[in-house]
């Protein structure tokens, strides 16, 4: 398909990241290919996985493009996503579509460098997408010539804004001054705000959590009937 034209296929689109990393109830390639096939049936354009199992998988059963990324911590750096080459070479053979990485400022394990993971994801004839968790980030990024840019990060370093909701303003800021595709990710729970991301200017917009992982789901319900019958008949209730 080609660097662009995966990038084009996804534009104006609604991405699902179908995650379970090992201690979550769906862990496993056979529940996260059911997550992407009813992605798939509701309209997703695309499907963000972790893991070369789950990647390789997804791909064989569906039609969309996998943008496909790989959590492994590494004991000399605090990078999580897509750290090294290694990670690289493996969603290259796995067959992802687009690969995911960390692009902070942050030290990768072993001092790899992301100009090196960048040039590697394209020279394979794969696109990267920096996941970023500040505006100088963002740039920094699309300086090293990365495909797309998302906020996937903002709100887990340290030093990024610190919010229970999506970073829209982030959103609408690298929309306007990042030089590659602004992709809106992390904490969007619900329709309103995927909207409200397109409008500020996002080539597309990545929603994990509130579609696929049910736990959380529930957690959401649960804790809106604790606090609807605490307030209804007091604390002296106990269920
Ligand atoms: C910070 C981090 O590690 N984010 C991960 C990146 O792949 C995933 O765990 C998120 O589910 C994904 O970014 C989508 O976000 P949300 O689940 O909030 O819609």
């Amino acid at each position: 398909m080609g660097i662009e034209g995966v990038l084009s296929q996804v534009q104006h689109g609604l991405i699902v990241s179908c995650q379970a990393l090992p201690d979550e109830p769906l862990h496993g390639a056979d529940s996260m290919v059911k997550m992407a096939r009813a992605a798939q049936q509701g309209g997703a354009v695309a499907i963000r996985a972790n893991g070369a199992t789950d990647v390789r998988a997804i791909k064989q059963a569906l039609s969309l493009p996998v943008i496909g990324l790989i959590k492994r911590e590494y004991e000399d750096s605090d990078i999580y996503i897509t750290p090294t080459l290694r990670e690289m070479e493996e969603l290259v053979e796995a067959g992802a579509d687009i690969i995911a990485l960390d692009a902070t400022l942050r030290p990768r394990p072993g001092g790899c460098k992301l100009k090196r993971l960048i040039d590697y994801a394209h020279e394979h004839g794969v696109t990267s997408m920096a996941d970023i968790s500040t505006l100088e980030e963002a740039l920094h990024a699309a300086s090293l010539g990365v495909g797309c840019v998302s906020t996937t990060l903002s709100g887990y370093t340290p030093y990024s804004a610190q919010m229970d909701g999506p970073d829209l303003e982030l959103v609408r800021r690298a929309s306007e001054l990042v030089p590659v595709p602004l992709i809106a990710e992390g904490r969007i729970h619900d329709p309103a705000q995927v909207e409200e991301a397109f409008r500020l200017g996002a080539h597309a917009v990545v929603v994990g959590s509130a579609i696929t992982r049910p736990q959380l789901i529930t957690q959401r319900f649960a804790d809106a009937a604790r606090k609807a019958v605490k307030s209804i008949y007091g604390d002296e209730r106990q269920n």
